[in-house]
């Protein structure tokens, strides 16, 4: 058979197969609204990420047993659309987040939730606070560390401020590409991005473009922005920047970090069930005496529980005063842990769980 032919009929095939895949998911989108109306009935909530999270790893292993001619990497990120897309037909989730559109938190919220949201930008990390108390948004994303940066420290104040719980995190690698209009990068005599950004990649820019003018700007989407009418800039940002602002990219990750990861909270007003892979935050003070911060903690010790991360914070009540922002592997609705924290909390002169939630892929 001539390859023509073959083409041909390979298509024809492939065609058939979409076919079937379009009106199965109508099948799936079908059901899904079955589940929110039952759902609705009963005042559950409508986003279960416990279930999400079972469904994605259960088709991954089926992936791995159906010998991966299809990419394991890949069932997820279809997955999380199509349930995002069968989501939207039950109630439209509001998610607020650290704007403007192409920024790395909207990138973590798309990570998290899916296409099929509705996404508020909003300006600042505390109005993304403000837009789910104020019951305009459902969830928020928020950053809270980096690996190069270290902790964003205003996020964990909030944290405490705010009546909101911890339902989410979403870890996610920061690669920095140099884009614009142009793609000759010996014409560009501007750079636009955020501090952080332009710090990170210092080295390459003074190599590379060592005559250009380096300016600040409030975040790496809002660089894009500012070159893409101009055929002399450039801007240092993300991918998803270039999608949407119709940048070439000129120069890929050009900042120096291999290890280069930000890690964002999702917020909310309700602690998910446990998936039996989760953690639990919570911050509390302790007692001005010798080894007050040993006695504390020894609760956690005795029950086995794994403390990942300990973090003290200036409690901005009395100088010298701090609270500790605290991780624990397990779910609060796991027994060692519920006991375990509720030994910490007689100890502590002030304890707060900040949420219990499944730990990111
Ligand atoms: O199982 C549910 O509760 C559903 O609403 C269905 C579904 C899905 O599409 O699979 C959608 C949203 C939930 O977050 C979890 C799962």
């Amino acid at each position: 058979m001539d390859y023509k032919k073959k083409l041909e009929e390979l298509r024809n095939k492939i065609d058939q197969i979409d076919e079937q895949i379009l009106r199965l998911l109508n099948e799936r989108a079908k059901l899904a609204q079955e589940v929110g109306h039952i759902k609705k009935e009963h005042n559950l909530p409508i986003y279960v990420p416990s279930r999400e999270k079972a469904i994605f790893e259960r088709l991954e292993k089926l992936n791995a047993e159906l010998g991966e001619i299809f990419p394991t990497d890949a069932v997820k990120p279809v997955f999380r659309e199509i349930i995002s897309a069968c989501r939207s037909t039950e109630e439209s989730i509001k998610v607020a987040y650290l704007g403007p559109r192409a920024t790395f938190t909207h990138q973590a919220a798309i990570k998290h939730f899916g296409q099929a949201v509705e996404h508020i930008p909003v300006s600042t990390i505390k109005d993304v606070f403000e837009e789910i108390v104020k019951e305009k948004a459902d969830f928020g994303v928020v950053p809270v560390e980096n690996t190069i940066e270290g902790i964003v420290n205003y996020t964990l104040d909030l944290l405490v401020d705010y009546p909101l719980k911890i339902t989410g995190e979403v870890i996610l690698e920061i690669s920095l590409h140099l884009m614009g209009i142009n793609p000759d990068v010996r014409e560009i005599v501007r750079v636009y991005s955020h501090r952080h950004a332009l710090a990170e990649c210092r080295d390459w820019l003074r190599e590379n473009l060592p005559n250009a003018q380096l300016i600040e700007v409030e975040s790496t989407a809002k660089a894009a922005e500012m070159a893409k009418d101009d055929y002399e800039s450039a801007a240092v940002a993300s991918e998803a920047a270039a999608d949407i602002y119709g940048l070439h990219i000129i120069e890929r990750k050009i900042d120096r970090h291999i290890h280069n990861f930000t890690r964002f909270l999702v917020i909310g007003t309700q602690i998910p069930n446990r998936t039996g892979n989760d953690k639990t935050t919570f911050i509390f003070s302790v007692k001005n005496e010798v080894g007050a911060l040993y006695k504390t903690l020894e609760p956690l010790y005795r029950h086995g529980i794994n403390m990942t991360k300990i973090e003290s914070r200036p409690s901005k009540k009395e100088a010298w005063d701090y609270i500790f922002f605290t991780d624990i592997e397990g779910h609060i609705q796991d027994e060692r842990v519920e006991k375990a924290l509720k030994e910490l909390e007689e100890i502590s002169p002030f304890f707060k769980i900040l949420g219990s939630y499944p730990k990111a892929h």
